[in-house]
């Protein structure tokens, strides 16, 4: 359906897309996922025809997008990340406008235009001013205007932004129904978004494609069961020579107190290696009391280490940068003959 072949970017010396290759197949949902200035709505914009780019071909039904504007214009359907919203016009005065610009006829108006608002769920605010809507539904009635014309591609350019939680769900919802009539390239900087609603994942960091996979593969691929956190009611330092003395713990920093009692710490161990028992027994034999224990959620920054650790072909959370937090405990040298038991703590 879509494809996307060497595409660069140029602004100057800098590279705001570079060599970026992909497809999307009819009927997919495809996540676009980056940090601010990764490159998603520079990839975006050239994929709709707002913008040119510096080299590289991009085709949408095998059909180049430069030499067949006006066809492939019409396949597409856009939300960019600041939706165009007349805001002295009610929702059908709007959409009636867009559906005039791009020249939509051929279909029964009324009827299109009221199935559009229905899928969006804006049929009770059409004749409301745009103005007065609140972000959510602006949002919508964006989505409405892409849907216009009926094109087989929504782009949608950070659907979510700035949405409280109930809105982004109902916006997750809504897209989820789009995608079972058109495909859908979605960005997002938020991962748990594009693990919400999409089939397939780009991640994009510093104009480059740094992973292309399912969210599922990606998760297990990059699953981080040695990463932990845990509350300790105690003293800092007893806790902090205790696990660091631990056979297996890679490092152990204290990332401060969170109550009143305790103190929270960061724990990552080798690979393959379940500390948590050594870790209890050992606290617990020093009458430091484990108040809660719990795996640390990959953020998209670890995802992106992990990702470009591996380009580089380094060891992998080596370099997060954790500035903000005092390390107390550095890495230990972990004894590999030594066994595991509680002699070792
Ligand atoms: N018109 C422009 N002139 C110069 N540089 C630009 C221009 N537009 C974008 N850039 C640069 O290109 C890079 C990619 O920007 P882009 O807006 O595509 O990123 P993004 O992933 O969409 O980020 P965000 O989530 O912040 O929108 C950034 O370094 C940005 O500063």
């Amino acid at each position: 359906m879509i494809e996307i072949k060497n595409l660069v970017k140029k602004y100057g010396e800098n590279k705001a897309v570079d060599h970026i290759s992909f497809t999307v197949k009819q009927g997919e949902i495809l996540g676009l996922l980056g940090p601010n200035g990764a490159g998603k709505s520079t990839t975006m914009n050239i994929l709709t025809g707002y913008l040119s780019a510096t080299s590289g071909e991009v085709l949408i039904d095998g059909l180049d997008i430069l030499d067949n504007p006006v066809e492939t214009k019409k396949k597409i359907g856009y939300l960019p990340e600041m939706p165009p919203l007349y805001t002295d016009m009610t929702v059908r005065e709007y959409l009636n406008f867009v559906f005039d610009l791009k020249k939509a006829g051929g279909t029964d108006r009324k009827k299109h235009l009221a199935e559009i608002m229905n899928a969006v769920k804006i049929t009770d605010v059409a004749d409301r001013l745009i103005a007065n809507l609140s972000k959510g539904y602006k949002q919508r009635v964006g989505l409405a205007q892409a849907m216009v014309g009926n094109p087989e591609v929504l782009i949608l350019d950070e659907p979510t932004v700035g949405l409280d939680p109930m809105q982004i769900i109902e916006i997750r919802d809504v897209i989820r129904k789009l995608g079972k009539h058109h495909t859908v390239i979605l960005s997002s900087h938020i991962l748990q978004e594009v693990q919400a609603v999409c089939e397939r994942v780009v991640i994009i960091n510093k104009g480059k494609i740094a992973a292309i996979d399912s969210p599922d593969n990606l998760a297990k691929t990059l699953s981080n069961e040695n990463k932990f956190s845990l509350r300790v009611a105690g003293d800092e330092r007893s806790v902090l020579d205790i696990i660091g003395a631990v056979h297996g713990v890679k490092y152990v920093k204290s990332l401060g107190r969170k109550e009143k009692s305790s103190i929270d710490f960061l724990v990552e161990a080798e690979p393959d290696v379940d500390v948590r028992p050594l870790i209890f027994n050992g606290l617990a034999k020093a009458n430091l009391p484990i108040l809660s224990m719990q795996a640390v959620d990959l953020s998209l920054e670890d995802i992106f280490l992990e990702v470009t650790a591996k380009d580089r072909n380094i060891a992998s959370f080596a370099d997060i940068d954790e500035s903000s937090i005092e390390i107390v405990a550095a890495k230990k040298e972990t004894n590999k003959e030594d066994d595991s038991d509680e002699s070792n703590l």
